[in-house]
């Protein structure tokens, strides 16, 4: 995270729209209510017309009941029409609200909904090029915004409009002059409006974006808060956060300046026309040219105009912000959704849009053969001629078998891996799942065949049963015994038995992302997630890597155990789990540069025996030994070795069978640097190496703080 330059703010996506167009976009949100509006809009309307009355009786009030003769009778009928304007107004107000803010709550609802629903189908992609923060301000202070002038702003702006419209007629039969010269205040208003609704736009679009920013700034100092404590760069972060925020400022002040300078205008014109008004009013009632009720009835009129003058301007802002929102809605919308199930829609905002999975996908259901055939990927966001991440790879697994990918950092484990639920899809050849292409399924069949478990373990804050049973089978969840029976079975085969002894065992909740569990605890739940999922195909990025080498045993142990049947694709770190799959395949810059067991690649790959060497589980030379699994097996590091391109391959003389083929090895500067800088730790301070990664509170990979 950056805790210093304010980020990038990220500017307008797609197309210019016109409020009308924007307006367009919001109409399926109001299916159902949008009488309500309307109604709610008419007596708005209503309520500014029988203001507009109230000057129009007192100009008859003056002109007849108030003249030398008039009955008494007259001025109390008089009074109680003016009476019963005002109630009616107060009466029509309150039905505006009644009948508005329903479809303003409404619309609010139905778009925070799709946003959501649209956020789940969009790609990893997207979510990797978006700041979360502009996607949180954008479902809740954007939406939030956009209700508000449903039922307020939109209603009032209309209305607003009408009754000077109408009030402007009324002063022009008051008195032409007088309307003349009231007329002649509004023309550089309107001109005015112009420029304004411009610079508005651009300062409203700017500080909702920028505020978008600040979001994302805080929710990663708070999701990173103990990062930030253990490394003391509370400070930094504070003064990135302050420059950012301090931007927004300027930004809000550069936006109330403009809308200041607008509504001083619309108040100011107006009232020194009214000073113009009422000096050229007496003059042409003294001449006889107007009457009295008719001079007092302009003022009554002008008074009443006031308010809807002097809040158009607001109104007006408010209405630009509100299309700022909806564009900033619709700009996610319609970011399009390139994975997808066959058929499915891709772009715009059709929601419904029904999955037309293919037939044989969907109905064989076969034995979780996986296979990719000269798979190549790039990011998105790669330049398009730099080098694929991902060259060439092909690889098969037969049903049920375990293949473990191992590589040095960086070489592409983690991003080859998620191909295979579709989290990413290849840029040249493909991934099959029993000899489908994966983009052939209709993603969720995929997906229930397909089950991941990261190392970053993500819970929620739910029971840990729920999370546990998160992508658990329905039929399983509908029977409370079958569900509570694989609860158990994937606990069991996650070692996280630690579940039960919890204060409410696997009911207790576990607070936000599980941050009241250790690292390796966290990973057992999401393994155990995995596993009830009942998937054919597992694929296990690096997901104990948090646990110490003995319970990883365990578990390894227990998954090949359950899972007999599943084929796994597992990314490795240790031996101890290498040497318990089927087969191992060595990833090395983006391309597998070998198959075989764990012993044919010790015997006769230097790369492997160099990736092997690297694997933080050397820190603990002696929990490997103790585990048998390579004893005499694995080489030993020392502080002088060079990387397999010095012409020692890396243990060689550890073991008998190590022949090695030096020439294969081709390493980066960075992974030859990241082995010597562990083999040096390992030299230095052997007792280090052997770490409780379990232990809540330290991160074992990383020995930051938790
Ligand atoms: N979302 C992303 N967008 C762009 N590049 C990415 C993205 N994720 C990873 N990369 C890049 O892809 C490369 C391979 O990353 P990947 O995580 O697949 O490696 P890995 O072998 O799993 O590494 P490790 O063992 O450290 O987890 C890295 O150079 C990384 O910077």
């Amino acid at each position: 995270m950056s805790t210093s330059a304010p980020s990038q703010t990220r500017r307008v996506q797609g197309e210019e729209r016109t409020l009308r167009q924007a307006l367009g976009r919001l109409s399926p949100y109001l299916q159902g209510m949008r009488w309500r509006w309307v109604a709610g809009l008419i007596a708005a309307m209503l309520a500014g017309l029988v203001a507009l009355a109230i000057p129009q009786v007192i100009q008859v009030l003056v002109n007849s009941v108030l003249r030398p003769g008039g009955s008494q009778t007259d001025v109390w009928s008089a009074v109680v029409v003016i009476a019963a304007l005002g109630i009616a107004e107060g009466v029509l107000i309150f039905l505006r609200r009644v009948f508005i803010l329903p479809p303003a709550a409404g619309v609010e609802n139905s778009a925070r909904v799709a946003l959501y629903r649209r956020l789940q189908r969009l790609p990893v992609a997207f979510h990797d090029s978006w700041p979360s923060g502009q996607l949180l301000s954008r479902s809740v202070a954007d939406l939030g915004l956009l209700r508000r002038w449903i039922a307020f702003g939109s209603v009032m702006f209309v209305v607003s409009l009408v009754t000077i419209a109408v009030g402007l007629a009324l002063l022009f039969s008051s008195s032409w002059v007088l309307g003349l010269i009231y007329l002649a205040g509004a023309i550089p208003i309107m001109w005015r409006s112009f420029y304004f609704r411009n610079d508005f736009r651009a300062a409203s679009r700017l500080s909702q974006d920028q505020a978008g920013d600040l979001a994302t700034t805080v929710e990663e100092s708070v999701h990173g808060i103990r990062v930030l404590k253990a490394f003391g760069r509370g400070r930094e972060a504070l003064e990135g956060f302050r420059g950012q925020a301090d931007t927004l400022r300027g930004t809000e002040v550069h936006k109330a300046t403009v809308l200041s300078k607008f509504i001083a205008l619309i108040v100011a014109l107006p009232e020194a026309v009214l000073g113009v008004a009422l000096a050229v009013g007496l003059y042409l009632t003294a001449t006889g040219e107007i009457t009295v009720g008719a001079l007092a009835a302009f003022f009554a009129t002008a008074a009443v105009l006031a308010g809807p003058v002097e809040s158009v301007g607001q109104l007006m802002g408010m209405t630009l912000s509100a299309k700022t929102a909806i564009d900033r809605h619709i700009d996610v919308l319609d970011s399009p959704v390139d994975i997808a199930s066959p058929g499915e829609a891709t772009f715009g905002g059709d929601e419904r849009a029904q999955p037309a999975a293919h037939a044989s996908a969907q109905e064989h259901r076969g034995g979780g053969a996986l296979a990719f055939r000269g798979a190549q990927f790039r990011y998105p966001d790669a330049p398009a001629d730099s080098t694929p991440l991902l060259q060439e790879i092909t690889l098969e697994l037969v049903p049920g078998e375990t293949m473990a990918l191992v590589g040095l950092t960086g070489s592409g484990k983690s991003t080859l891996v998620q191909l295979v639920p579709r989290l990413y899809d290849v840029t040249a050849g493909a991934v099959l799942v029993d000899g489908t292409d994966v983009r052939e399924f209709d993603l969720t069949e995929l997906r229930r065949r397909v089950s991941i478990a990261f190392e970053d373990a993500t819970l929620f804050s739910d029971t840990i049963r729920n999370n546990v049973l998160l992508g658990a089978p329905e039929q399983i969840l509908a029977d409370p015994a079958l569900a509570d029976a694989l609860l158990e079975l994937a606990l069991d085969t996650a070692q996280a038995q630690f579940a039960h002894e919890m204060p409410e065992g696997v009911d207790t909740e576990i607070g936000e992302e599980g941050l009241s569990l250790s690292g390796g605890q966290r990973q057992r739940i999401a393994l155990a997630r995995s596993i009830a999922a009942q998937p054919q195909i597992l694929v296990l990025d690096d997901p104990l890597s948090a646990l110490d080498v003995r319970t990883e045993e365990k578990v390894t142990a227990r998954l090949r155990e359950v899972l007999s049947g599943t084929t796994t694709l597992i990314v490795a770190h240790r031996p101890s789990t290498v040497a318990l799959a089927d087969r191992v395949a060595v990833l090395q810059q983006g391309r597998i540069v070998d198959v075989g067991t764990h012993t044919e690649l010790l015997r006769r790959s230097a790369d492997y025996r160099f990736i092997i060497s690297s694997f933080e589980e050397d820190r603990s030379i002696e929990s490997v030994m103790d585990s048998g699994v390579i004893t005499g097996m694995l080489p030993v590091v020392s502080p002088d070795h060079q990387g397999p391109d010095d012409g020692h391959a890396p243990g060689q003389g550890a073991s008998p069978d190590a022949g090695g083929d030096e020439d294969g090895a081709d390493f980066t500067e960075t992974e030859r640097r990241a082995v010597e800088a562990r083999a040096d730790v390992v030299a230095d301070n052997p007792a280090e190496a052997v770490t409780d990664a379990d232990t809540p509170g330290t991160d074992a990979r990383t020995g930051e703080a938790r």
